[in-house]
């Protein structure tokens, strides 16, 4: 079954009036994205130690061979196996010394075997490296019971990488395993995009910061510390988070200050339809394009995305929940297209549920879930709190994912096949 389609009739009371027809797709709204949102040019040279996090500009290429040379994958002894005559035992006068790091190495003398240790160059005219459990060692003399087989523990020249090798793309993340590549490439600096300058407002006139007093119908604001957090990621940098009050005109001045100052404007709150929630109208006063606004998805619907100037904007939801989840789903694509990242992360996967599930069809629906096993099939299980609503986020720290239940379905049984999405975490 396929739910990633675009819903012309929505079934949800709440999706159907004010925006009839106008709700597009989650793939809708990707492709969008795609579309809008292109890679800042400029580009820094940093060390690979600094690096992390951020994406690559340029290719990181391989210039010699990894590794440099034949080398030795055990602690034991170097030898020359054709001279092996007859079945066996051998044995052999130790004529040699190399341990790891030793440099112009002379080559084994013909008959004999050289103590080697891991790392350590093979010397020339050696065929193989037999570990010391397997030889008796008697003084200068060695004795070696079976034949060793031709390479056996030498790790050969370029065997990992080959000279001239790409080791990695312009455009990949540089996570732990992609710097372990360019670290065995000999790379000492990349060239990677500048930071993503990124700029919050949180709008909302019954909004409080945490540790600030709060009247009796105000709320502790939880989208700055949230996306606070989803932004401190090392390809983004965050330039301003400000609280915004639900007025037109000072929304503009502060959109216009922040647009000067970032790359990518993200908002919360607002964008739904009410007299109060004035961001889309602040926006197209600084002369600002939509390219989205409102997908079938719950919770999140009214999510917004657009421009202004080369500055992207993404209007998230107040509702805490929602401001997740299309920050899961479309900030961080907004993101990685924006950094330049050519492999997105779409981590999704299927899994089968644990309890069944009412709901009413209209909107895809992204639940927080957690696996919580296998079935007798081997299939992975998750399991979910029933009672989620879109301002709800007690329950996220136990979740590890979202699942999506598809926009045309109401009841689905136990055991029935939906898709996961794990969380980015960075
Ligand atoms: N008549 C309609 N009303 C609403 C509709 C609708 O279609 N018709 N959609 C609902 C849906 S769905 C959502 S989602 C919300 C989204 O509205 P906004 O994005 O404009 O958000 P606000 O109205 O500003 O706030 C919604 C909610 O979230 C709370 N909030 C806001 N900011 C924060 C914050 N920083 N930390 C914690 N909580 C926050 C705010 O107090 C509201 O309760 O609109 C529905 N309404
Ligand atoms: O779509 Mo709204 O996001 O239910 O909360």
């Amino acid at each position: 079954m396929t739910f990633l389609h675009d819903v012309l009739k929505p079934g949800c009371s709440c999706d159907a009036p004010e925006h009839p027809g106008k709700l597009i797709s989650i793939d809708e709204a990707l492709h969008r994205i795609g579309a809008l949102c292109h890679p800042i040019a400029e580009v820094e040279r940093l060390s690979l130690s600094q690096a992390h996090g951020r994406v690559l500009a340029l290719p990181v290429v391989n210039d010699t061979p990894a590794p440099a040379f034949d080398n030795s994958a055990m602690d034991g002894y170097a030898v020359d196996a054709r001279a092996f005559v007859g079945d066996g035992p051998w044995i052999l006068q130790v004529s040699d010394r190399i341990p790891a790091g030793s440099g112009g190495q002379a080559a084994l003398q013909p008959g004999t075997a050289a103590r080697i240790f891991t790392g350590a160059p093979v010397p020339a005219g050696a065929t193989a490296v037999v570990m010391q459990e397997q030889v008796r060692n008697a003084g200068a003399l060695v004795r070696i019971d079976r034949r060793p087989s031709d390479g056996q523990n030498i790790r050969r020249i370029g065997s990992d990488m080959q000279a001239g090798e790409v080791v990695l793309t312009a455009g990949t993340i540089l996570g732990p395993r992609e710097i372990a590549a360019a670290a065995a490439a000999g790379a000492a600096e990349v060239t990677v995009r500048r930071r993503l300058r990124v700029a919050l407002l949180v709008t909302g006139d019954e909004v409080r910061q945490a540790g600030t007093g709060r009247a009796t119908a105000q709320i502790w604001d939880v989208n700055t510390p949230m996306l606070g957090a989803a932004i401190a990621s090392p390809a983004m940098e965050l330039v301003a988070a400000e609280p915004a009050a639900d007025d037109r005109l000072r929304l503009r001045r502060q959109l216009a200050d922040l647009c000067s100052r970032a790359d990518l404007v993200v908002t919360t709150g607002g964008v739904s339809v009410g007299e109060e929630d004035h961001v889309k109208q602040a926006l197209a006063d600084l002369g600002g394009e939509l390219a989205l606004s409102g997908v079938a998805i719950k919770p999140g619907k009214p999510v917004s995305l657009g421009s202004v100037g080369s500055v992207t904007w993404l209007g998230l939801p107040g509702n805490p929940l929602a401001a997740f989840v299309t920050w899961q789903l479309f900030g961080e694509t907004v993101v990685q297209h924006l950094t330049g990242q050519t492999r997105l992360r779409n981590q999704r996967r299927h899994v089968v549920t644990a309890f069944p599930i009412k709901r009413k069809p209209g909107r895809c629906e992204f639940r927080p879930a957690n696996r919580i096993g296998f079935d007798a099939l081997g299939r992975e299980l998750v399991g979910f709190d029933g009672t989620t609503n879109s301002a709800r986020v007690g329950n996220l720290p136990a979740a590890d994912g979202l699942i999506l239940l598809p926009a045309d379905a109401d009841d689905l049984p136990e055991g029935a096949l939906v898709e996961f999405m794990p969380f980015f975490e960075t």
